[in-house]
């Protein structure tokens, strides 16, 4: 047979490199991941040939081996699960498909330090090539279930792999290991010690619903003189059926990292047993750390999915709402066809009765997390409150416990987050509503003229900067019985008694600006549909607001990002009487005849209004000239 030599992808290169170049400490996990990889592939097999039983491959015996050479200086995990196609070997181990894991060698590159880089690296895993931490060589044979030839894949980790048909292949896959020299210095051990292996299994695999046994050297002899017997190595039980006083935390951290494809450790474990006609057990996990694919769409996310303990599906969607698509683990069913597709999931009654036990169980413990645990509770809302929020606009049925665990920044607290609760709780007397601010980021909303009468009469205002956040607040509309209110929305009446101006003043102050402000409504037409005085500046001469119910700059952009066709909507914009500005235009407006300079200082006005609020002029270069026109002439 002839033999092929390819390149590697240069994703794939760069991966290698660092592979060989281990900046990862712990050499001892890349058993972990080749054990990884072949339970799933034993998985895979026992479910096509369920769903296939002329499919030809024995399924009598699925097991994982390890087998030493130490005299070789090897070691082979050997499966006989699923196997690959001469193709799928090209394509699955010569490249790097996995978005994630671009994404990983470009922060990377960004990391400083060591240090840096092995968290990075543990957040990923890096599956197949970190065999190359402990080997300069490897050597991966395979046969696909139901294909009678094989491939035999090779490569020293450098620039390059050798692929070539072998006819004689068992079935699945073994991947043999040419070990580097120990140094135990650098986490380096012997991996043909029956010892080291038994206690990396253990502490990594234990979980592994196959068997993992341990096959004597060729020569008879184990490194300490056993016999030559296979010796089944983990305990393969299914955690989730298991007590939770039986597990420790480390076994469920392990299941975790399998299941997760994450290095790190989870959050939170919550565990549910359902008893009764329908019966279930789930291990959910919480991770520690969003993954960076979390608002992309068509990402894959989900449960895993067994029926009596078989493996039936990766990420079952239908088993929690997408507003949990972050949350991992394993669900399995006592009473459901092993030959359930998705399309009958999605409509399944039962599923749907499972769905909703779940998400009330996950949002039940994020509750106890609050008032256990700040810190976590707080690291959780940093990475997931963005996506959980979502649930306030899609799933009603749950929007009180949402709300409950929700919380926000504010005007109040200086970096703790406060919940709608708490926010009522310290309502002064008077103020009916709970007030709001959207925007892109923290720096806009502190920053906003909408903000400034909240500020100056210390009335607290919470900060929202996610964009889900526009839309959510619009559909809740209130809490226990107080409204939500953008502050840049509608006419704000900030307590009357405390405004010092008498009702006549107000009224003839309104009468001097009437000219003005009818002037400027027909100059500014095309994007403003009123302009009026404002109660809610102090410092600055103008700004933008919305109508109630018109749609905010946000969420048109976000419509128009989603491809929808939306109208341009008009706000109002609202000049502050007591500016220098205001006042000196509203003087000259009434003064002089000829109004196309006037004209200009309208337009920037109101400009000045749409950058306040962090938009973006609709002509900047013409913004520029009239500014720059200006300050000329004040040098
Ligand atoms: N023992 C095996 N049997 C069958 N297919 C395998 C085996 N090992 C790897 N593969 C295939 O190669 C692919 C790439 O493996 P690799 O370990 O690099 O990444 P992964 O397992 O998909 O991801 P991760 O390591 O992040 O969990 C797997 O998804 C699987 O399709």
């Amino acid at each position: 047979m002839s033999t092929e030599t390819f390149e590697f992808q240069v994703e794939a290169r760069q991966l290698l490199q660092l592979m060989i170049h281990s900046v990862y400490s712990n050499k001892d996990v890349f058993l972990r991941e080749l054990v990884s990889n072949a339970s799933d592939a034993l998985d895979k097999l026992r479910l096509a040939k369920l769903r296939d039983d002329t499919l030809d491959a024995d399924v009598s015996d699925l097991h994982i081996e390890l087998e030493t050479d130490r005299e070789a200086r090897t070691l082979t995990v050997r499966d006989n699960g699923v196997g690959m196609s001469y193709d799928e070997v090209g394509e699955l181990i010569g490249t790097i498909a996995n978005s994630g894991t671009a994404q990983f060698l470009k922060e990377l590159k960004e990391a400083q330090d060591a240090a840096g880089a092995e968290g990075l690296i543990g957040q990923f895993g890096v599956g197949f090539y970190s065999g190359f931490m402990v080997a300069d060589e490897v050597t991966l044979v395979t046969r696909k279930a139901g294909e009678k030839q094989g491939t035999r894949w090779s490569s020293r980790g450098e620039g390059t792999y050798t692929l070539e048909r072998v006819d004689d292949a068992p079935q699945g896959t073994s991947v043999v290991l040419h070990l580097k020299p120990a140094d135990p210095d650098n986490q380096l051990h012997d991996y043909t010690s029956v010892w080291k292996l038994r206690e990396i299994v253990k502490r990594y695999s234990d979980f592994i619903t196959w068997p993992i046994r341990l096959v004597g050297e060729k020569d008879g002899e184990g490194d300490d003189g056993e016999a030559a017997e296979p010796e089944t190595l983990n305990s393969m039980k299914a955690l989730w059926a298991r007590p939770r006083d039986e597990v420790s935390e480390d076994e469920y951290h392990e299941l975790y990292k399998h299941i997760g494809h994450d290095w790190r450790e989870p959050l939170e474990t919550i565990q549910l047993h359902a008893e009764g006609t329908f019966e279930y057990q789930a291990l959910l996990f919480v991770p520690s750390h969003a993954p960076h694919d979390l608002f992309r769409q068509n990402t894959r996310h989900g449960l895993q999915l067994y029926v009596k303990r078989v493996f039936i599906m990766d990420d079952c969607e239908a088993l929690l709402p997408s507003y949990l698509r972050f949350v991992k683990g394993v669900v399995d069913a006592q009473d459901l066809s092993l030959n359930v597709s998705r399309e009958i999931l999605q409509q399944d009654r039962h599923i749907r009765m499972m769905q909703r036990r779940l998400t009330k169980k996950v949002l039940s413990s994020v509750k106890s997390m609050m008032t256990a645990d700040a810190e976590k509770y707080a690291t959780f809302w940093r990475e997931f409150g963005a996506v959980l929020k979502e649930g306030l606009v899609t799933d009603p049925d749950n929007r009180d416990a949402l709300l409950a665990v929700a919380s926000f920044a504010s005007t109040h607290e200086d970096g703790e987050a406060v919940t709608l609760k708490r926010y009522v709780e310290r309502m002064p007397e008077g103020q009916d509503d709970i007030y709001y601010i959207t925007g892109e980021s923290r720096e806009t909303v502190d920053n906003s003229p909408h903000m400034e009468a909240f500020r100056e009469r210390g009335i607290e205002v919470l900060l929202l900067t996610d964009p889900v956040d526009e839309v959510w607040t619009d559909a809740v509309g209130e809490f226990e019985g107080k409204r939500l209110r953008s502050v840049a929305k509608g006419e704000i009446d900030l307590d009357a008694r405390e405004d010092d101006r008498s009702e006549d003043e107000q009224k003839q102050q309104a009468e001097a600006y009437a000219g003005l402000l009818g002037w400027m409504r027909e100059r500014l037409d095309d994007d403003v549909k009123e302009v009026r005085l404002s109660t809610r500046l102090t410092r600055s001469p103008a700004c933008l607001v919305a109508d109630a119910d018109d749609l905010t700059p946000a969420l048109e952009n976000m419509y128009r990002a989603m491809g929808q066709e939306v109208p341009h909507s008009r706000r109002i914009l609202e000049l502050n009487p007591d500016h220098a500005l205001v006042k000196g235009l509203n003087e000259a407006y009434a003064e002089r005849e000829d109004r196309s300079e006037l004209a200009d200082t309208a337009e920037l006005l109101y400009t000045l209004a749409v950058v306040a609020e962090g938009g973006r002029p609709k002509d900047p270069a013409r913004f520029v000239r009239l500014t720059a026109d200006r300050l000329e002439r004040t040098l």
